[in-house]
């Protein structure tokens, strides 16, 4: 609890990786809760979000940035764009690596824009629970040589294995200084938009590898009733008309699956009754769509 009697310290930590390296799960058990979707599938993360984490009298900002890597689409870079300007005003920032999947030469790009910043930086290889000791050892001294990082902790982010110690040095560089939020607050992302997150991380969940990550869920309603309970009405965007019916699946049996299964998590989560209305809509340029871009918090980059 902050009794606001011993001074508080407060700052803004841009958490920095290659896509699946498991930037979300990382932030969430930072947070203590879900603020940040999970998948299996690569860049996932579109709309940059915050979580805020506590320990004592410290107040972690967390920027948890999309996947970063070869922006070739307009997409792409919108997210590299809105990955940087989040690390812009950092006091920390966090490079979470998987060492079992990452390639050394992907990591490139980033070391090379991380050398140039101003923050101190900390080292976080990910997914202990599955690497190997000798190897994992050896990308820390290798990236250790690369970046001045000021610590290296090796964390299981889905376990939360060394987590709480890595959450100690990271307090401990936040500058003094009051709260930027209150204590109860552990998101700004708005309640509509977690809650369309929520419904594409569903829909990735029961379609597994039927669609490709070119899908995007746009909040439409968002309204109490007056019983208290919520009404949500959301659209899933799909980039072919084919895939119209693998959404739906037979019957509309898919598509009310992915509702039922929205609808339970979020009504535990606001711990409220929830109506949820979801439906298939068709745009082919959808990534190309100023305002599906706006609606994701990202800028429009050209
Ligand atoms: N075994 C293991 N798996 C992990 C760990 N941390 C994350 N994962 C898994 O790795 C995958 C990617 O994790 P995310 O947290 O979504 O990764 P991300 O970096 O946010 O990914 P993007 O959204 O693509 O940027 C998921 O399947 C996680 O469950 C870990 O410590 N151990």
């Amino acid at each position: 609890m902050n009794t606001h009697d011993t001074p508080t310290s407060c700052g803004v930590v841009a958490v920095i990786g290659a896509p699946n390296a498991g930037k979300s799960t990382l932030v969430n058990q930072l947070v203590g809760q879900k603020v940040a979707i999970t998948s299996a599938k690569a860049q996932t993360t579109r709309a940059r979000m915050l979580g805020i984490a506590l320990l004592d009298e410290v107040q972690m900002i967390l920027v948890d940035t999309p996947g970063i890597f070869a922006p070739r689409r307009r997409l792409d870079r919108a997210m590299v764009s809105a990955a940087w300007e989040g690390a812009e005003s950092a006091d920390a920032v966090l490079l979470i690596v998987d060492p079992i999947k990452q390639r050394r030469h992907e990591l490139e790009p980033l070391l090379e824009a991380l050398e140039k910043r101003p923050e101190r930086k900390i080292l976080v290889l990910n997914k202990v629970d599955k690497a190997k000791k000798e190897p994992l050892l050896a990308l820390a001294q290798d990236l250790n040589s690369r970046i001045g990082f000021e610590e290296t902790f090796f964390v299981s982010a889905l376990t939360g294995d060394g987590v709480a110690d890595m959450k100690q040095a990271l307090a401990a560089m936040m500058p003094e200084g009051v709260w930027m939020y209150p204590e109860d607050q552990v998101s700004d992302a708005s309640e509509r938009l977690l809650a369309a997150e929520i419904t594409r991380e569903q829909v990735y969940a029961q379609l597994h590898d039927e669609l490709p990550y070119d899908i995007a869920v746009r909040p439409e309603l968002y309204q109490n009733r007056p019983d208290g309970s919520l009404e949500i009405h959301q659209q899933i965007v799909v980039a072919r008309e084919s895939q119209r019916p693998i959404v739906l699946g037979k019957g509309g049996a898919k598509i009310k699956a992915i509702g039922e299964a929205a609808r339970k998590e979020l009504a535990e989560m606001l711990g409220v009754k929830v109506h949820l209305f979801l439906h298939v809509k068709h745009s082919e340029n959808w990534s190309e769509d100023k305002e599906v871009f706006e609606e994701m918090g990202l800028d429009w980059v050209r």
